[in-house]
């Protein structure tokens, strides 16, 4: 069987050899994790994957069948593959929880370890955490505009792969989802799975109000009927009106019960048929929607005054449609050199894409009253804040924006926890439920301004001095070699 040692990039693996055979594989190193833009043009990113990726790390060995197809490649050296075959993963890793609210910039994850396993996690690392956190990103952005209402994650069946499906529909639980169709994702997450019937039920019976009955005989607990395929207000809504009746006058009517539309214009129809539900005497009837739904669209029909109060996301929520990768990245911040640690960074033009060097954390500041947060500080680990002190906000992009933050005014908090250390798992990843209102917690952490869908905020996020200090220090040093 081939494992999940193999689902990395070529490149990865020839370095790794390169490195054997220069005896530096095992030089010891620290990269980070971080994005350079919010997806979608928002004001912030869900985390979202540790879980996945503990997992992948934790069982992270090759399998016999993995290095016969590495020795069939004609690249590697049998030396090297039998080192292979002791392989597993012996660093550290720190990270931000799933669920945390973050920005450009950020560590989000912090690894040291060997050479060799930074260069073998990299890949399959950033693909975790990349495609999770956007899914979370997206539902988040969705829970902000439906305020209390019920959100269905529909959108399996238009997923990239089995894969994007299963930990996109988790990820959607994250970023604020209340259950999924996706029953794989329910029984492997314990996730509640919900749903409600398809049109090629209702067009399976001589009538649609023969297919609703039926339905409601065998599920009359859970009652949401497809009224949109023949004509919503003509035929679906009254047929599911005499169901609602029938089920009344037999005592069996349940407390959560309605109809799903899915076609025409769902502000307008909603509308209608909840005036149609309140004559006939059915005011609380659900009415579900979805077709190609977005936060724009449902923030569009809410404007609209529409009815609807449960809302099936699909497409755009599992592709991330408009705005499909994460650019989430992986540099080395800098190696040992027998036991001394030489921080390093990446040079390029553009001076954004320039990484910043050495071990590195990042320190939140809180306003204490309202509990909001006022910025994130990259620092030097072990650096600290001390929140009984003035608090200097000015950074090194915009020095004239400066501004202080009095003392006793703000919190600070520590936001990488400790996930391996030295190869032992020390981190029990919490329960979805735990990261779910954590999740919830962390959103309420930001002003209005920073979650709005256009042109929000941007959070204020600077490099403590002396990390700037080291960056210009290394930079200059740098650029000294192209004089
Ligand atoms: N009131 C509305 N305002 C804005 N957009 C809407 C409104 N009602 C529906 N939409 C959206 O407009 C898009 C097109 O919907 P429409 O039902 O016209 O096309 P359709 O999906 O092709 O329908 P059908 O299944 O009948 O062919 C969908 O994304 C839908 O969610
Ligand atoms: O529109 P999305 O956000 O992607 O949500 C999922 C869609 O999948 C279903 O349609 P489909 O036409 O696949 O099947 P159906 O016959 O059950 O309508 C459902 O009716 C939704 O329209
Ligand atoms: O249960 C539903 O209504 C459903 C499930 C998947 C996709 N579309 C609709």
């Amino acid at each position: 069987m081939y494992t999940n040692a193999l689902l990395t990039d070529l490149y990865q693996l020839t370095m790794m050899q390169g490195l054997y055979f220069e005896g530096k594989h095992n030089q010891a190193c620290v990269f980070d994790r971080y994005y350079r833009h919010n997806p979608f043009n928002g004001g912030y990113t869900v985390v979202a994957g540790l879980e996945h990726l503990i997992d992948y790390v934790k069982n992270i060995h090759f399998s016999d069948d993995d290095l016969a197809y590495l020795k069939s490649t004609g690249i590697f050296e049998d030396t090297f593959l039998d080192y292979l075959k002791r392989f597993h993963f012996t660093g550290s890793i720190y990270a931000m929880p799933e669920g945390t609210v973050a920005f450009p910039q950020e560590v989000l994850l912090r690894v040291e370890t060997t050479k060799d396993e930074s260069l073998l996690l990299e890949t399959c690392m950033s693909m975790i955490m990349n495609h999770e956190s956007l899914i979370a990103t997206k539902a988040r952005r969705v829970r902000c505009v439906a305020g209390d209402d019920t959100l269905m994650e529909f959108g399996l069946r238009r997923a990239q792969g089995a894969s994007a499906g299963v930990y996109g529909a988790r990820s959607a639980m994250i970023g604020g989802f209340n259950g999924t169709s996706n029953m794989l994702s329910g029984a492997k997450f314990g996730m509640p799975v919900m749903g409600t019937m398809a049109h090629s039920w209702v067009m399976s019976f001589p009538t649609e109000l023969e297919a609703f009955r039926t339905y409601a005989k065998h599920y009359p607990n859970s009652l949401i009927l497809l009224a949109d395929t023949y004509n919503t207000l003509k035929q679906g809504v009254p047929d599911a009106i005499t169901v609602f009746r029938e089920m009344k006058e037999a005592g069996t009517l349940p407390s959560f019960y309605g109809i799903r539309l899915d076609s025409g214009d769902l502000a307008y129809l909603s509308k209608e048929a909840h005036k149609m539900f309140a004559a006939a005497g059915f005011p609380d009837a659900v009415i579900a929607a979805s077709n190609d739904l977005d936060e724009n669209l449902i923030a569009e029909l809410k404007l609209q005054g529409c009815a609807i109060s449960s809302w099936g996301v699909g497409t755009n929520l599992i592709t991330a449609k408009d705005s499909p990768s994460m650019g989430g990245v992986f540099k080395m911040a800098g190696q040992y050199e027998g036991d001394k640690f030489i921080p390093k960074i990446k040079m390029s033009d553009n001076a954004e894409k320039i990484s910043n060097p050495g071990r590195k954390n990042v320190l939140r500041i809180y306003d204490k009253t309202t509990g909001k947060m006022k910025a994130d500080i990259i620092i030097l680990e072990g650096e600290t804040i001390d929140p009984s002190k003035d608090l200097r906000l000015s950074s090194d992009k915009t020095p004239w924006r400066s501004r202080i933050i009095p003392a006793g005014s703000f919190t600070v908090r520590t936001m990488l926890q400790p996930v391996f250390v030295k190869g032992e798992l020390v981190y029990t990843p919490p329960t979805l439920k735990d990261i779910m209102a954590y999740a919830d917690q962390e959103i309420d952490t930001l002003w209005p301004e920073y979650k709005r869908l256009v042109n929000p905020e941007t959070m204020w996020v600077q490099r403590s001095t002396r990390l700037s200090e080291l960056r210009h220090q290394i930079l200059t040093e740098e650029a000294a070699h192209f004089q």
